[in-house]
């Protein structure tokens, strides 16, 4: 059953958003972990998560989150090596997974440094295996943060490139629509399938894009942003990105 409407948190800048949308993680890896239940999330790549994930590494955390239930994923991730400046998870892995306990086996990343198509191939694989399901299935994430491009582009699924969006696999290969980077993705499919969504936009930057993503009439022809309807979708926002809401 979808929920009706998305949820809207407006924060009065970054710095607080992220304090609160550290706590809601604290929250939901206990309830998890309480439930002895593994809690699979994706991660988004770009700059906006970081300050999430730098406050999850303060030891000041460290009893708080049982990283040994945790698995992390990427909601997508740039086609150059792991330690390159463009790499998703070169970013998560400096700002939070080298600080954390978790299990080398709890983090599963695409790996950039191999062909993209053979690395969908296999990153669907790897999906599959480690939700325990048959293909025929859908992996249902218990939450997948997601970051909006000024253009309105989430994860690695960018306006106009239809065919991606149409994709009915669970990930599949992208091309950045300036410099043709490719990049492996997550789709719609996986995305829709998701417990919870919830968008971090932050910064003035930001502004028309949340709002044409949010409102405008032909948003979900337009932007791939709109097109996410999970079963909870939440809009995690700063005043400055939601000035024009
Ligand atoms: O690999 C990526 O770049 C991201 O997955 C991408 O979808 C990002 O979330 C948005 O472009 C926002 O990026 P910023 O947080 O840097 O604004």
């Amino acid at each position: 059953m979808r929920s009706p409407e998305a949820r809207l948190f407006v924060h009065a800048d970054a710095e607080q958003l992220a304090d609160a949308l550290t706590l809601e993680w604290v929250r939901r890896v206990q309830a998890a972990a309480s439930l002895n239940a593994p809690f699979r999330v994706a991660l988004p790549g770009g700059s906006t998560p970081r300050r999430l994930l730098e406050r999850l590494a303060l030891p000041q955390y460290a009893k708080e989150i049982d990283w040994s239930g945790v698995h992390v994923f990427f909601g997508d991730e740039r086609c150059v090596p792991p330690g390159h400046a463009d790499s998703n998870y070169h970013m998560v892995h400096e700002a939070l997974l080298r600080h954390v306990p978790i299990p080398t086996g709890n983090v599963h990343c695409m790996r950039g440094e191999d062909d993209p198509y053979g690395e969908a191939a296999r990153y669907t694989e790897e999906l599959r295996r480690t939700f325990g399901i048959a293909a025929s299935q859908v992996p249902r994430f218990d939450w997948i943060l997601l970051g909006v491009g000024t253009d309105g582009h989430t994860a690695s699924l960018f306006p106009g490139q239809n065919e991606t969006l149409a994709c009915r696999d669970w990930c599949t290969v992208a091309h950045h629509p300036d410099s043709g980077q490719p990049r492996i993705t997550l789709t719609l499919p996986v995305l829709n399938h998701a417990a919870c969504v919830s968008f971090l936009v932050t910064g003035l930057d930001k502004a028309d894009a949340l709002a044409a993503v949010k409102n405008d009439p032909e948003r979900r022809q337009r932007f791939p942003a709109a097109c996410v309807e999970a079963e909870q979708v939440e809009w995690w926002v700063d005043e400055a990105a939601a000035s024009r809401l």
